[in-house]
């Protein structure tokens, strides 16, 4: 038989939706799950995207299928990277092969691709508090459909989770909460929660022992019940002990478990009691990330939490070659940084390998602290740290410091603490779509008063501009860069200031007549230097400036832009409020009516897709940005001049 023919011939291609899976017997179901780990390996292993998390929830999803009813029943995934299984029970096989590239199917739950999926996540700790309004809902508008809840114990590790957890029990609704406890986030999860959730997972046999005394004790009626009732105070008081369930029902949350989440009949056993509970219930299913293929198992790291491309299926290495990240330039200075100063620590939400964090956590264990996924308690702690005299290094991806804003202005900034954020991850990021973007963080933080922003353009300025970071001592610092591989150095010829140079020109030289002022942001420095030599071809003359520090607005670059007819901005992040927007402001406040046309990411959600294709399609090439700025040119020498204050608009 061919591999389309054994494909075909599968249980799998038989289940086109959940329903499909209530007629299988317990064997076709363990066949099934079987072939749903080789389904997700051999597609994971050519695109890439998260695959230990959900190789860890084969037979939970299945489990949660065969029990509840979707879409009646709302089944909602918190973070949503691990909703792979559930995609593929619910219609979406035809979709792997294009998992998360453009146009193909997205790596996390998505409404418009199925009425299966509720809510379009990636971030975490959210599904909590989405199941508490949903759950009210269904109740004020007498809907009798059950709410059930995935939450991983990382996820369990934020906030939110606790503020929902304590609404969901005041309400009381019959809100199904599945704690998969894989005893990981990306590495081990940690906190004091952490430690009791493996307390339970270490102590499974009381439960059984519980099992085994009942049925015994049911069969003489009598003395039975009474008896057991005492044995179970007595059995009660040990698992309290050694098993904080208590913890839960003492919130008011009914708590099952813990269950082996690889066990699928036991786990739908512990669903099906939870689901005629009635009233909130946690239901906690043991399980083991990356379960089933051994490289996951064995991948210490992180289970091959997410491959972010093509890998070897026999060994679970990528197989594109290594290159120099930016992560891993940032990584090296730090420590380099910490060699020579006490005061420096570093703190990871959970994330210490993505970030480089754990790098200083190897060499510097007890100057490094991993909070868990609490990137606003990350801000604020790294306040009292900083309050108690240190420099606290906070690096998370760009798009996780949005939900700390409140914490970077008034616990970081407004007590004038110095905190560096390194933003990972920023710009345009691709695969995981439109929440992961690290778009918003120049407009965001922007506002935030005192706070100095710096955007390098390459492994030198990454060094040079974290050095500078962590000199400032009068308030926050944010360090921004995109992900992948860090490009060629591109040395500047002239400084200026705190602005750099470039270009085939006499950059920077005084008096000179140019027709733009290319002001470049970050990582965008090569494609604005590119582009300068296409317009130079043309007979334009152009400045390629990078300001280095982009908040506040260098005075520099109003000087520089008295000398050009426009001004032209280009950055990666959202235009609204961006870099643009400010230099325009800074302009217009110094009195410069040089015209200013700003190139930046669109006020819109983006697709997924590779980072470059989602560059092109948004015109951020050094073609297109040549070509954009030919024609504004062409407009202003078309235009009429309009009067402006003498003295600063340069004449051809
Ligand atoms: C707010 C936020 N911070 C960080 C992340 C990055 N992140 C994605 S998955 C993950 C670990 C999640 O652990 P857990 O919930 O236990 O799920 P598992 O992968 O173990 O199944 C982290 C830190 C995120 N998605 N959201
Ligand atoms: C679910 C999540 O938030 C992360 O796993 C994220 O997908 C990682 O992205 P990178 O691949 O860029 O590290
Ligand atoms: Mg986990």
């Amino acid at each position: 038989m061919s591999a389309e023919e054994i494909e075909a011939a599968s249980l799998l291609s038989t289940v086109r939706e959940p329903g499909d899976l209530r007629n299988l017997t317990a064997e076709q179901l363990d066949v099934l799950a079987a072939e749903i780990r080789d389904f997700l390996v051999a597609k994971v292993s050519r695109t890439g995207g998260h695959l230990g998390p959900n190789l860890g929830v084969v037979e939970l999803t299945l489990a949660l299928h065969r029990v509840f009813d979707s879409p009646k029943d709302r089944l909602l995934f918190d973070t949503g990277h691990q909703a792979y299984v559930h995609k593929i029970v619910s219609g979406r096989q035809d979709g792997f092969d294009l998992l998360r590239q453009r146009g193909g199917l997205t790596g996390y739950p998505s409404r418009a691709e199925s009425e299966h999926d509720v809510i379009e996540n990636s971030h975490a700790s959210t599904a909590l508090s989405y199941a508490d309004g949903l759950a009210k809902a269904f109740a004020l508008r007498g809907e009798p459909r059950h709410v059930v809840a995935v939450v991983g114990d990382g996820a369990l590790t934020g906030g939110m989770c606790w503020e929902a957890l304590n609404n969901i029990a005041a309400a009381k609704n019959p809100v199904v909460i599945v704690v998969n406890d894989n005893g990981r986030s990306y590495s081990p999860t940690i906190g004091g929660l952490a430690d009791h959730l493996s307390n339970l997972r270490l102590n499974p046999s009381y439960e059984k022992v519980l099992d085994v005394v009942k049925d015994s004790l049911g069969r003489t009626p009598l003395v039975g019940p009474p008896l057991y009732e005492v044995l179970h105070a007595v059995k009660k008081g040990i698992k309290d002990a050694v098993a904080p369930q208590a913890m839960f029902e003492d919130l008011g949350i009914k708590y099952v478990g813990p269950v082996d989440g690889h066990d699928r009949e036991a786990v739908e056993s512990a669903l099906r009691k939870a689901k005629n509970f009635g009233g909130p219930v946690i239901v906690h299913a043991v399980t083991r990330k990356g379960f089933g293929y051994r490289p996951a198992e064995e991948d210490e790291a992180d289970c091959l939490h997410g491959p972010s491309s093509a890998f070897d299926i026999e060994t679970g290495k990528l197989l594109a070659p290594a290159s120099l990240k930016w992560t891993g330039v940032f990584a090296d200075e730090l420590v380099a940084i910490a060699d020579e100063r006490a005061d420096i620590v570093g703190i990871t939400a959970a994330m210490a390998e993505p970030t480089g964090i754990a790098k200083l956590m190897r060499k510097y264990p007890e100057r490094t602290y991993d909070v868990g996924i609490a990137e606003q308690h990350a801000a604020t702690s790294a306040a009292g740290l900083a309050i108690g005299g240190l420099h606290p290094v906070v690096a998370v991806y760009a798009t996780f410091l949005n939900r700390a804003f409140d914490q970077v202005l008034l616990d970081v900034a407004m007590h004038r603490l110095p905190v560096t954020f390194v933003l990972d991850r920023a710009g345009v990021t691709g695969p995981d779509g439109p929440s992961h973007y690290g778009i918003w963080d120049m407009s965001v933080f922007g506002v935030v008063p005192g706070l100095r922003l710096a955007a390098p353009r390459d492994a030198q300025t990454v060094r040079e501009e974290l050095r500078e970071a962590v000199s400032i001592e009068d308030g926050p610092t944010i360090l921004r860069f995109p992900t992948g591989a860090v490009p060629a150095d591109l040395p500047a010829l002239r400084r200026v200031g705190g602005v750099d140079g470039f270009g085939g020109v006499d950059v920077l030289a005084e008096h000179e007549r140019k027709d733009v002022l290319l002001v470049s942001v970050g990582a965008f420095a090569h494609l604005a230097v590119d582009a300068a030599a296409r317009l130079a071809e043309q007979g334009y003359g152009v400045t390629v400036v990078d300001p280095r520090w982009v908040r506040p607005v260098p005075v520099e670059l109003t000087g520089l832009a008295r000398e050009h007819r426009l001004v032209v901005t280009v950055e990666d992040g959202v235009r609204t409020g961006g870099v643009g927007d400010a230099i325009a402001k800074a302009l217009r406040d110094a009195d410069v009516w040089v015209p200013l046309r700003d190139l930046g990411v669109p006020l819109a959600w983006h697709p997924h897709g590779s980072r470059n294709e989602i560059l092109a399609d948004l015109g951020l090439t050094a073609q297109d940005v040549a070509r954009q700025v030919t024609e504004w040119v062409s407009r202003l020498d078309d235009q009429t001049p309009i009067a402006v204050p003498s003295g600063t608009r340069t004449r051809r």
